[in-house]
């Protein structure tokens, strides 16, 4: 891999607690959803809780192109997002958004209710295995819809108004959750989801959703049960707070030995995380307000861990945690069962001093879908070790966070290479750090001031 140009790297200084306040706003995994169903309706929404990170930045770009005002509300990290006049973009114009981020594949259902007919670029995100996009093309043919695959992208057209249909996916995706929601509630009848993903930010979606006038039932066992309406108005909504974030920071103040107040951390979407934190060892105290984090003194305790789809332990706490698990007294297994693809970052962990070992069995209690074929898909890391200060080249969104806390726990000075890459889904990243007591800089620049700029 290569280092990205100087202006991107970050000198990290070792060996100071991360301590003091943060705030998370809302969810990166919500909000740019919540903003491609402002399309579906025919006067303006509200979103609130708006986090200035690049996934926002990308769907605000996309939905300007196509005729959607997006300006500021009344009150900080308000957008008023205007549909009133939803038009054809260019192609050209949208291409220019290719590889930034997964959100473009949700902009299908809207745009084939609004124009009847849609372009999608090459997606982005991280790159943590294949992450192939077939439920989602079987499931707007199943509505009814035309799919043209062609080099620059997919073109999309509806030729008639799409209709609701009974579908069961093969594993409870997220995105292909979301795409059968935004699509199914201006579907003309009945839309049966099964095997849905419920993800705290799925329910928040379904919520503003229905404050658009949807009608979506969210039935046991991960059925969804949608009936089309002829139309959809605007909503008004604060976004979930992004617990993905939360937990990252969380795992920061455990491997760095700190003691961080996580302001808009929310235990209800947290659960899995808390109970799994307390396990190793590390201490939560929950407020109205927030989740206080800290490590207590003591040695920290090995655990088995297995990422699964929600109720489970969300696979991008992954990473975070796996930093603090290397100052865990014992054997820790990590069966990582979402992603095909998602420990490569462990490399530059062992360079760092850890010892992590991969494997391709599935290590946890549950065989995955990634027993059988050969990925390096499960991770013993024996513990506690000593961390050291290297040039870190990040290679991914939760991958780049967690070596920041590698960084700011070990001894001496490390360089990270990459940094706008967390820029994507961690607001305002450098100046938390600083507010926290970090010791990093842009090389020439203090944290602070870089923050400040
Ligand atoms: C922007 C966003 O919200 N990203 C989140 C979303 O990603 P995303 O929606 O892309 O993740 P999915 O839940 O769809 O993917 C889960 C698994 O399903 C597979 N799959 C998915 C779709 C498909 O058409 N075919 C297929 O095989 C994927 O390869 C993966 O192995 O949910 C993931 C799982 O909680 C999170 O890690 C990501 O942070
Ligand atoms: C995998 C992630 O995001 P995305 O789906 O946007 O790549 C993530 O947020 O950790």
């Amino acid at each position: 891999m290569t280092a990205p140009d100087s202006a991107d790297v970050l000198l990290v200084h070792g060996g100071t607690p991360l301590r003091g306040e943060i705030h998370v706003r809302g969810a990166k995994n919500l909000v740019p959803k919540a903003m491609v169903a402002a399309l579906l309706g025919s006067s303006p929404s509200r979103l609130r809780n708006v986090p200035d990170i690049r996934d926002v930045r990308v769907v605000r770009g996309l939905l300007q192109l196509h005729g959607v005002t997006v300006g500021p509300g009344d009150e900080p990290g308000e957008l008023v997002l205007d549909p009133t006049h939803v038009e054809s973009a260019h192609v050209a114009d949208i291409d220019a958004h290719a590889g930034s981020s997964r959100i473009p594949i949700l902009f299908c259902g809207p745009l084939l209710h609004r124009l009847g007919h849609a372009f999608i670029p090459g997606l982005g995100g991280c790159d943590i295995g294949g992450r192939p996009i077939d439920f989602h093309f079987d499931v707007l043919r199943q509505f009814g819809a035309r799919i043209d695959k062609r080099a620059d992208g997919q073109y999309l057209e509806a030729p008639q108004r799409l209709r609701g249909t009974k579908i069961r996916l093969p594993y409870p995706s997220v995105g292909a959750t979301e795409q059968v929601l935004l699509t199914a509630v201006l579907a003309e009848g009945v839309t049966e989801l099964s095997n849905a993903a419920v993800e705290p930010e799925i329910e928040d979606l379904i919520c503003v959703l229905q404050k658009m006038g949807a009608i979506i039932a969210m039935d046991t066992d991960r059925a969804i049960r949608i009936t089309g309406v002829d139309q959809l108005g605007g909503y008004t909504h604060r976004a979930l707070p992004d617990r993905l974030e939360a937990a990252s920071w969380a795992s920061a103040a455990l491997a760095t030995e700190g003691d961080v107040f996580v302001r808009g951390a929310l235990q209800r979407s947290m659960m899995t995380f808390l109970n799994t934190f307390r396990k190793v060892g590390g201490a939560f105290e929950i407020g109205d307000d927030g989740i206080r984090f800290w490590h207590p003194g003591g040695p920290l305790n090995a655990i088995a861990l297995e990422t699964d789809v929600h109720p489970g332990f969300q696979t991008d706490w992954q990473q975070p945690l796996v930093v603090a698990l290397t100052q865990a007294s014992g054997l820790s297994i990590v069966h990582e069962t979402v992603y095909e693809s998602r420990l490569g970052f462990t490399s530059a962990l062992n360079q760092m001093g850890a010892h992590i070992q991969l494997y391709r069995e599935c290590l946890g209690g549950t065989p995955c879908r990634f027993g059988q074929r050969n990925f390096l898909h499960s991770a013993v890391v024996s513990g506690p070790t000593k961390l050291e200060g290297a040039d870190l080249v990040i290679p991914d969104l939760r991958g780049g966070f967690s070596y920041l806390i590698a960084a700011l726990a070990a001894q001496g000075t490390s360089r990270v290479h990459g940094i706008d890459l967390i820029n994507r889904g961690y607001e305002n990243f450098l100046q938390k750090l600083a507010d926290l007591g970090a010791r990093a800089e842009l090389p020439d620049v203090p944290v602070a001031a870089a923050a400040a700029g």
